[in-house]
């Protein structure tokens, strides 16, 4: 990847802990993050975790991308290891057209068929940035908190020795979408 900018490396003391923050501005200007550790360990475990404003800061309980970034952030604060906020909202079709999916969602459609609707594939997102960062930071093996085996596919050029799930309990507004990724987007829920 080029023209990557990349910040310095400061601390983030965080109710989880206190973590090592550095920034990552890829050639679209989007600025994304790697919080981690002071130690790594050798094999670490890391969080690839999408960008999703309604659930990370705002309490949306439409998806489980909140609990999963608690979840993730706690495990990897007792752990070691590296969490990536990946900038890319919305599986990467922004959160104007998140919002607009919601309202499709609204009137019945599920979260592929709105992605449809507005013109976009299932999900659009793209990892080189992730690689780059785990480049950077001289990871050649890791394991992998995810439950999308897309995301252990992307990252190709990294070992993944091991994949750990990120389960949350299902609450009645996200249950419909928790089973339209594990039958349509492959999940392993
Ligand atoms: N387009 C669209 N994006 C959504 C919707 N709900 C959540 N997202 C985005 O989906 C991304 C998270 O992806 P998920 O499919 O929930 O999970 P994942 O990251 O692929 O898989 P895990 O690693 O197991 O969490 C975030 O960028 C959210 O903003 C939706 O209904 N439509
Ligand atoms: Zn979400």
């Amino acid at each position: 990847m080029k023209n990557i900018e990349i910040s310095q490396i400061a601390a983030l003391p965080t109710k989880y802990g206190t973590f090592r923050i550095q920034a990552f501005k890829d050639g679209l200007g989007k600025e994304h993050l790697a919080l981690f550790t002071e130690s790594l360990p050798d094999t670490p475990i890391v969080r690839v975790h999408s960008e999703c404003l309604t659930g990370d800061a705002l309490g949306s309980v439409k998806c489980d991308c909140g609990e999963q970034l608690h979840f993730a952030l706690e495990l990897i604060a007792k752990e070691g290891g590296m969490l990536i906020y990946h900038r890319q909202e919305g599986r990467n079709i922004g959160l104007l057209n998140k919002v607009n999916a919601y309202a499709l969602q609204d009137k019945g459609y599920n979260t592929v068929e709105a992605n449809h609707q507005l013109g976009f594939s299932a999900d659009e997102r793209t990892y080189e940035i992730v690689e780059f960062i785990l480049n950077h930071f001289d990871i050649k093996k890791l394991k992998l908190l995810t439950n999308n085996p897309k995301k252990i596919e992307s990252l190709g050029s990294i070992e993944i020795v091991e994949r750990l799930p990120i389960q949350i309990i299902p609450n009645p507004y996200n249950k419909e979408y928790l089973k339209t990724k594990k039958e349509q987007l492959g999940h392993l829920l």
